[in-house]
């Protein structure tokens, strides 16, 4: 099976496969995928970072947006889409890959079904799912690190103190331009809108669908949503870059 340019991966075990990761801002999405991509040699899709990574691709109408979130227009997202897996542009590593927030619409979910299906690439979605006062909580609590993470995504590991900062780096945390209350609301609120629609149609769809609860500690979210599909047909195995 071939995917544009990208290597299959070493272990025959593990195939290469999409794997959208849903759910409210704080459901924990960002750690979940990026523990999962470190630990079956996957990779991580992040929207925001191909377009930035595509910019090229588009024309000048299609990378300006009037959208509140800053959202760009669909016709936008299928090029990226096409440019990252069809012309093999995602070198961030080997199968499978994990989309982080992504989609966020039905339609979104429609580019995706029809660029793994002409590929052969199976494509499901887990959506993790909390309480909304542990969203507040988690959103409110959340810190990134700019010196460790300078795209000020992926939530610090922080050291508690009078002055709060990076369990990695000592240096300083700050919150999240996303997690500004007024911001996180309109995430939140189009996430709800949205939600139930993907919902439906990845079942229509025959994509695999799983819903699992993203409250007890990390851990326990990451085993959970590996039983949760049969990953592969395999039991995921630990990458090894022997
Ligand atoms: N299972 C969990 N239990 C407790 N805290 C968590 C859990 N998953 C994530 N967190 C914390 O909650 C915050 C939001 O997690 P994150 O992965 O950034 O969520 P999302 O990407 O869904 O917005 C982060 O500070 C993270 O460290």
């Amino acid at each position: 099976m071939t995917f544009g340019v990208l290597p299959a991966h070493k272990d025959r075990r593990v195939r290469p496969s999409l794997t959208c990761v849903l759910g409210p801002p704080g459901a924990g999405k960002t750690t979940f995928t990026t523990r999962a991509a470190a630990s079956l040699g996957g990779s991580v899709f992040r929207i925001r970072h191909a377009f930035q990574n595509h910019q090229h691709v588009l024309t000048d109408d299609l990378r300006k947006t009037s959208d509140e979130l800053g959202w760009l227009d669909d016709r936008a997202v299928e090029q990226v889409l096409r440019v990252t897996f069809e012309q093999g542009q995602f070198a961030t590593g080997p199968y499978p890959v994990l989309l982080d927030n992504f989609p966020g619409t039905v339609d979104q979910l429609r580019l995706l079904h029809r660029l793994t299906t002409r590929h052969s690439i199976p494509l499901r979605v887990l959506e993790l799912t909390t309480d909304d006062a542990r969203l507040a909580d988690r959103v409110w609590r959340r810190r990134v690190c700019p010196g460790c993470e300078p795209d000020r995504h992926a939530p610090a590991d922080v050291r508690a103190g009078a002055e709060p900062t990076c369990g990695r780096c000592g240096g300083p945390v700050i919150v999240r331009e996303s997690d500004r209350p007024e911001v996180n609301r309109l995430r939140l609120r189009r996430y709800q809108s949205n939600c139930r629609q993907i919902g439906s149609a990845a079942r229509a769809w025959g994509l695999p669908y799983r819903q699992v609860d993203a409250t007890p500690p990390p851990d326990e979210v990451y085993r959970e949503a590996i039983r949760a599909f049969d990953w592969n047909g395999a039991e995921p195995v630990a990458f090894s870059a022997t």
